[in-house]
């Protein structure tokens, strides 16, 4: 990636940064569009989120975007949103949104460089939420992989307690028809079972009945592989300072009730990594916590 070879400030040339970094649309939201030789991003101005993360020679996204998606500012359905400075409502009382104040904030990029392997690597941040106290930025790395990072600073006189999630939405042949290598053995608490405690017996593949999976795993430990036999790959995602995982899918009966779902839950299944649940991050005054993934892809066969 970026950091492993030299790398020069993208001052060096800024039509060579613009060539690589410029302004667009992708599924008709403003977006940051990046280019590199081993493929191509997009991080959405609205959320921060990527919203596309093609390696070269890949015939379909690695993440999935609702087709049907709601009006802005109702949260992005699909990519890569951020859930901060709490995913879902933990530890939060009154009518806050879900997962947090990032995903439907302004993002704008703060730097970038531009490898001497063309790799690119963006620094964002988020506007108008200074008055939640805590910072945050963001970093991607786009080359043949797509690291990512978020950063969360304490500005603060005394120890900040957060939970987070990057929400990766990714694309699938069919969601009954992949598993998730890297959970088995573990136990999630079953949010469609009132958040009861159960062992992951195995793999994880979609359930029969209720097709459906809201699963938190804690003290997951960070790597994730989505066999796909019907796209012919396996995605890999490899979290850092990531204690939790939570795989996601809604199925028929629950998308029915979501606007920008419907019928098209088959298509994707949520990987998350996170600190959540019991997973809480402590940050003291003046610190900064970082939580990392990169997403690979490569064959099944
Ligand atoms: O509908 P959203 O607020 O985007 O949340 C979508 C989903 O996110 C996570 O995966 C949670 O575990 C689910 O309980 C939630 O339904």
């Amino acid at each position: 990636m970026c950091h492993a070879g030299p790398v020069t400030e993208s001052g060096e040339s800024s039509s060579h940064r613009s060539r690589q970094i410029r302004p667009g649309t992708v599924h008709g939201l403003d977006a940051h569009l990046i280019e590199t030789p081993n493929a191509r991003a997009a991080i959405s101005v609205f959320g921060g989120q990527v919203l596309s993360f093609r390696p070269v020679g890949t015939g379909h996204d690695v993440v999935w975007v609702s087709p049907v998606l709601a009006d802005l500012p109702t949260p992005i359905r699909g990519g890569i949103p951020v859930c901060w400075p709490y995913f879902a409502r933990e530890g939060q009382t009154g009518d806050v949104p879900s997962h947090g104040y990032a995903r439907t904030a302004r993002w704008a990029i703060t730097g970038s460089v531009v490898a001497e392997t063309g790799e690119v690597e963006v620094s964002l941040a988020p506007e108008g939420l200074d008055h939640l106290g805590l910072r945050l930025s963001m970093t991607v790395r786009v080359g043949a992989t797509l690291e990512q990072g978020i950063h969360t600073h304490n500005p603060g006189a005394t120890t900040a307690r957060l939970t987070e999630a990057l929400h990766n939405y990714f694309r699938v042949s069919d969601v009954a028809d992949v598993r998730v290598e890297g959970l088995a053995g573990l136990t999630y608490a079953d949010k469609f079972d009132g958040g009861a405690i159960h062992p992951q017996h195995g793999e994880w593949t979609l359930p029969d009945s209720p097709a459906r999976s809201d699963r938190l795993y804690p003290g997951a430990g960070g790597t994730y592989r989505i066999i796909d036999p019907g796209f012919d790959r396996v995605i890999e995602i490899q979290g850092r300072q990531a204690r939790t995982a939570v795989v996601w899918n809604p199925g028929a009966e629950v998308a029915q009730g979501m606007a920008d779902v419907g019928p098209h839950w088959r298509e994707f299944v949520c990987v998350e990594i996170a600190n959540a649940g019991p997973d809480v991050i402590q940050i003291d005054a003046g610190a900064t916590h970082s939580m990392w993934q990169t997403i690979s892809v490569a064959p099944v066969s």
